[in-house]
């Protein structure tokens, strides 16, 4: 599905930030990417969102060349990714529904036919509740799976998470892998973001370790 073969980044003229990065994601695979704070965890998931480009090395998206896709195929692709950012980016003037709706508003998609959808997938993050009410007055776990429920209304392909379980207590981290663990079980790879190891040994997944620019992959 996903392939980097010997990917390098460096931002502007500063150093290699990541060097000589290979690994593949199968479909319907699971794992943890980690390293030690700056080592490039977010800077891999841009480029595995698209919204960078590597300064070196091949990376082939869903049997695609990256250095062929244009801006104008990224919309249709990126729709096979669902990403949930370290801040969220929650629209703050519209309802919980209405955020994680918004990617097929967008599409141009009659209310109707999605209205249900929304509803079920709030409920499954554990929201029912609170769809209609604003951001800034859910929690920050409760944000956490507003942004995850709106990650996940195009079901993607692919789930991309940048710390995900860093704003929440224990419990609610649990509950968060839980959901994650039962959505890959639905066929959908996950790569989560974290430097929680007590969250990694949760599970038996395979761990994407950065450090110094490399990646060592255990399987
Ligand atoms: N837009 C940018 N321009 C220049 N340097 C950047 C940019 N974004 C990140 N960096 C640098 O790249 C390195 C990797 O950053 P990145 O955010 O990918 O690390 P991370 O592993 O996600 O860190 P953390 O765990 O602290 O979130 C850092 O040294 C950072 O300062």
């Amino acid at each position: 599905m996903i392939r980097f073969e010997n990917v390098g980044l460096r931002y502007g003229m500063g150093p290699e930030i990541l060097r000589d990065i290979s690994f593949q994601i199968p479909p319907s695979s699971f794992q943890f990417l980690s390293g030690p704070s700056g080592a490039g965890k977010t800077t891999l998931l841009r480029l595995l969102f698209m919204s960078l480009k590597p300064t070196r090395g091949l990376i082939q998206m869903f049997g695609k060349d990256r250095s062929r896709i244009t801006p104008r195929d990224l919309p249709l692709l990126r729709r096979r990714i669902g990403i949930v950012f370290q801040d969220f980016r929650l629209l703050d003037h519209m309802t919980t529904y209405e955020n994680v709706a918004l990617p097929l508003r967008v599409r141009g998609r009659e209310e109707s036919s999605y209205r249900s959808d929304v509803s079920e997938l709030l409920k499954w993050v554990g929201l029912g509740e609170r769809m209609h009410v604003l951001p800034p007055v859910l929690s920050g776990g409760e944000k956490q799976r507003a942004a995850i429920a709106r990650a996940l209304i195009e079901q993607p392909e692919i789930l991309l998470a940048d710390e995900p379980t860093g704003n929440v207590d224990p419990p609610l981290a649990r509950r968060l892998l839980r959901l994650f663990i039962e959505l890959n079980r639905l066929g959908t790879a996950v790569v989560i973001a974290t430097h929680d190891l007590g969250l990694m040994e949760q599970v038996d997944a395979r761990r994407m370790i950065l450090s110094n620019g490399r990646l060592d992959i255990y399987d």
